[in-house]
């Protein structure tokens, strides 16, 4: 097993019958839905939301209860990715472009698990470029506004030079800092640009940090309060 697998097998040891729980996305839940899947078919009873359009159709291909967000109030537990994890428990996400809805499945849970290999701890955010989802309307300005906060921003892009467009038909981008001295004054400051639909930082809101390492062995890192 790999770094990833490891922490997202470890995750799910807390979820329960009965439990509405939070899908992430990227490489890393998708080990953690591979596990769910298997744990379903054994005959755990949840249901899920999911967290981007390939989460929800990998966890109808396993069998997973998916529920309409209009049919709960909260979530008890969401296991979840990230691109970079510090000792505050700040996390960068986006990677993937999901990072709208992994917010919004994020502030919804009881608990928050995020899930990393040992290559996603750092003593500051940043070395990642930050993604940050923009309305396509004036998306120009909104990147000059960005760039006034002391980052390079660049419209995300696949491979083949077409524009990447998120779940929710938006752009990303993916504002280079290069180190991010302190995420919550950021965070506040981002809040303030219109044009901005979210972004990847997240603040206070990851509870417990699984991290798996190449060597097989796992650390569980819980937040205080
Ligand atoms: O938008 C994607 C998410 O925030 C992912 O959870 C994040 O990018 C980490 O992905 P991975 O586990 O593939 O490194």
């Amino acid at each position: 097993m790999n770094g990833k697998q490891l922490a997202a097998e470890k995750a799910v040891e807390w979820i329960e019958d009965g439990m509405v729980v939070g899908l992430g996305t990227g490489s890393t839940a998708y080990w953690a839905i591979q596990a769910i899947g298997r744990k379903v078919a054994e005959g755990l009873s949840i249901r899920a939301v999911a967290t981007s359009i390939p989460s929800e159709e990998l966890a109808r291909e396993l069998n997973i209860p998916l529920i309409p967000w209009s049919e709960i109030t909260s979530i008890d537990v969401t296991i979840d990715g990230a691109d970079e994890v510090d000792g505050d428990y700040h996390l960068v996400k986006g990677g993937g472009g999901a990072l709208l809805r992994e917010k919004i499945t994020a502030y919804a849970s009881k608990c928050m698990i995020v899930i990393v290999d040992e290559n996603k701890l750092v003593k500051q955010l940043g070395a990642f470029g930050l993604p940050v989802e923009v309305v396509p309307f004036a998306w120009e300005m909104t990147a000059k506004h960005l760039e006034k906060l002391g980052c390079k921003a660049i419209r995300r892009s696949h491979s083949d030079g077409g524009v990447f467009i998120t779940d929710n038909g938006n752009y990303i981008m993916d504002c280079h800092f290069g180190s991010i001295q302190d995420a919550p004054e950021l965070e506040q400051k981002l809040q303030h640009i219109p044009g901005i639909v979210e972004h990847g930082l997240f603040i206070g809101l990851a509870d417990r940090v699984i991290i798996g390492y190449e060597h097989g062995t796992v650390k569980v890192r819980e937040r205080s309060s």
